[in-house]
């Protein structure tokens, strides 16, 4: 049997290891490198501690199918998270986990979901209005910048029943905070030591503003829930929201939610819902502009389904569009926008042969799964047909456990029916209505990491196509 010691490593210097290969916003592709370089189970090293990296599919979906027991998140992501007040569902353990992610699933479950289509309607409208304005005076926007805008007032409509209403208010400065929790979020999770604890630089002080001022956005939109339950008691027994579920559940005896915990999942939930979905447009929206024919095969089909409308008129139309979902999938194959996650075994474990202790940090690199051409054929071509079930036999063969971009087993992502009904909504009315084109004045777009896989200067043309 193997140890830790056993496994390649891509080296290092003596007392700090890896450290200063590992650019902040960088770490997502070195790490990447690495592995293409020394296989699908390496180790790198922060100073004394060993993280082992992870990239073999099978093997990745065995650990996080065997949580929460065998497997528990990165108890390092834990003690950050509790850091900024994110003490919610993401990063607990044990019983609070199961209470806590009970409490989320009935929040996101179907029925709410489809309850919300009427609010989803009009954040929609709001996007497009802003969109057909920019489209007529021919300003090229940031696509990402009005992404982040729309999911972040979808998720504090679902989720909070508060309408934070950022794509009209442009100075709502919600946006400028959350990106300065992630950025934080990278640069720490693989810092030296904690030195924030002693010592502050512009960065970190930028940081306590920021979570000042979300704090007070939060407290806002719990004490108008408190109010919502006082006038409409019949809310008690139903609550409309995770807001309200958790306050009910602060004074009935199965919840019990501390006002950290309210605050923690509400900041979870703002963090998991934003950027992971605005990003997955925007990644979405790249693609398109690399491939016209795979926009116009967009186009094609969202013109077939919605005949003289301009928006999807309810639910049931964004089943009937398996192009875009392939799309959409392809593009989560080639850019996943939660590209790794990170986990230690909670007992000594064996894994392929090597033996690793409790408390080991595993970082799973998922995102690297959907690159590899023994998972995908023609794994750099970005073609969405091999997601469709119409392929046939030329449909390029593939791993099924090759692409996770929402996780698996008991942990998956819960937010995955309200981030794909987001997703289709938005591309929907945006193939419907216009033509998408990289701005000839904008930079190249790149890959940037910040916790989340983003694209950097999305700024694109928009052609209204009436
Ligand atoms: C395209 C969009 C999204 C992607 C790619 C994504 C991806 C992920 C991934 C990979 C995980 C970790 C899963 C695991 O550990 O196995 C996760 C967890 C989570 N996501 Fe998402 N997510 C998205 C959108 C959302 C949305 C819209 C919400 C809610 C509003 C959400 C809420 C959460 C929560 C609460 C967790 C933690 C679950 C737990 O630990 O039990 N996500 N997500």
């Amino acid at each position: 049997m193997h140890t830790i010691q056993n496994i390649p490593s891509p080296g290092g210097l003596p007392l700090i290891g890896n450290l200063l290969q590992l650019r902040p916003d960088r770490t997502y592709q070195t790490l990447c490198d690495w592995a293409d370089q020394h296989g699908s189970m390496y180790f790198f090293r922060i100073a004394h501690r060993r993280i082992v990296v992870l990239s073999d599919p099978a093997l990745i979906d065995r650990l996080l199918r065997e949580r929460p027991e065998k497997f528990r998140r990165w108890q390092k992501i834990e003690e950050l998270a509790m850091e900024i007040g994110a003490d919610g569902v993401f990063i607990a353990e044990g019983e609070k986990w199961w209470r806590h992610r009970k409490m989320v699933m009935y929040a996101l479950n179907h029925h709410h979901v489809k309850q919300f289509w009427g609010r989803l309607e009009v954040v929609t409208a709001r996007l497009q209005a802003r969109w057909e304005a920019l489209a007529n005076i021919g300003t090229p926007l940031d696509m990402r910048h009005d992404l982040m805008r729309y999911t972040v007032d979808v998720v504090s409509g679902f989720a909070f029943g508060h309408d934070l209403n950022t794509l009209e208010d442009l100075h709502h400065p919600i946006q400028e905070h959350l990106a300065k929790i992630f950025e934080a979020a990278a640069r720490r999770q693989t810092a030296l030591f904690p030195y924030w604890r002693y010592v502050k630089f512009k960065h970190d002080r930028e940081l306590d503003f920021a979570l000042v001022e979300v704090n007070k956005i939060i407290r806002n939109m719990i004490s108008k829930a408190r109010d919502r339950l006082t006038d409409n008691p019949a809310l008690q027994a139903a609550p409309s929201n995770l807001l309200e579920a958790l306050v009910v559940g602060q004074s009935n005896e199965q919840g019990s939610f501390t006002d950290g915990e309210i605050v923690g999942n509400v900041l979870t939930l703002l963090l998991a819902g934003e950027d992971t979905t605005a990003n997955t447009i925007s990644w979405v929206v790249y693609f398109m502009t690399q491939y016209p024919e795979v926009q116009q095969r967009m186009q094609q089909e969202i013109d077939h389904v919605l005949e003289g409308a301009t928006r999807p008129a309810s639910i049931n139309s964004l089943d009937r569009l398996p192009y875009i979902e392939a799309v959409v999938k392809e593009a989560l194959r080639q850019k996943p926008v939660f590209p790794i996650i990170t986990l230690e075994p909670t007992e000594d474990v064996e894994l392929n042969g090597v033996t690793f202790l409790k408390g080991t940090p595993l970082f799973l690199l998922t995102g690297h799964l959907g690159r590899q051409q023994k998972n995908f054929v023609d794994a750099h071509l970005f073609k969405p047909e091999r997601w469709l079930d119409t392929g046939g036999a030329d449909r390029p063969q593939h791993n099924p456990k090759g692409s996770v971009p929402f996780g698996a087993g008991l942990r998956y992502c819960p937010g995955q029916r309200l981030a794909m009904l987001e997703i289709k909504m938005v591309l929907a009315m945006l193939v419907k209505n216009f033509t998408v084109t990289s701005s000839p004045d904008a930079l190249p777009t790149l890959e940037h990491y910040a916790f989340t896989l983003c694209p950097t200067h999305l700024i694109v043309n928009l052609e209204s196509r009436t």
